[in-house]
């Protein structure tokens, strides 16, 4: 099960786990509540996996690469880290499933408040169109994901404020109905 947490207010380093205190874990089932859906897959055997294979087939996701977050490997590393960390949207769903290391999606409950989902080995993530996220490493400094995308992938962040877009609109819509 992937661990979740409501956030510290402290602007110390990102990649620490700045948790609440006391802390206030958050399940997958207040998660899903947001449109947020984690599974554990063998990240092992990713390349014959039949239930990544199910998953792909039944959500159209189409296209894959593999992103290998590090110094060493990412050009424009830091630069391509502070885009990750900037509250942002997509028009699209983000789909994302970590290979090796580990690292940090956050996003924000229905009070503006910031969960932080733990990522590890094995865990994927579907965040919805329209939410507001970030991403960061961890202190280990490691992350190789696959993103997953139905059709050819677009990327591009809106930036906070970005809620003139439909997906923000129908993302708070859906929100609504869940309450
Ligand atoms: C672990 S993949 C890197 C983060 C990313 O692709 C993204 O779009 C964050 O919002
Ligand atoms: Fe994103």
């Amino acid at each position: 099960m992937v661990q979740a947490w409501y956030m510290d207010g402290s602007a110390e380093d990102q990649r620490k786990p700045h948790r609440l205190e006391p802390d206030r874990p958050v399940t997958e089932q207040q998660l899903s509540e947001l449109g947020v859906h984690a599974f554990k897959l063998d990240a092992d055997s990713y390349e014959t996996d039949p239930e990544l294979a199910k998953i792909r087939k039944e959500n159209n996701y189409s296209w894959m690469d593999i992103i290998t977050i590090h110094k060493d490997t990412l050009p424009n590393y830091e630069q391509k880290l502070k885009i990750f960390y900037e509250e942002h949207l997509h028009l699209d769903d983000e789909i994302r499933y970590v290979l090796e290391g580990s690292g940090y999606f956050d996003v924000r409950d229905k009070e503006e408040r910031w969960i932080r989902i733990s990522m590890k080995k094995g865990d994927m993530i579907t965040l919805p169109a329209g939410i507001y996220h970030r991403f960061t490493l961890d202190e280990n400094n490691y992350i190789k994901a696959m993103r997953l995308f139905v059709g050819e992938p677009v990327w591009t962040p809106y930036n906070r404020p970005a809620d003139k877009y439909d997906a923000r609109t129908k993302y708070l819509q859906f929100l609504e109905q869940k309450a």
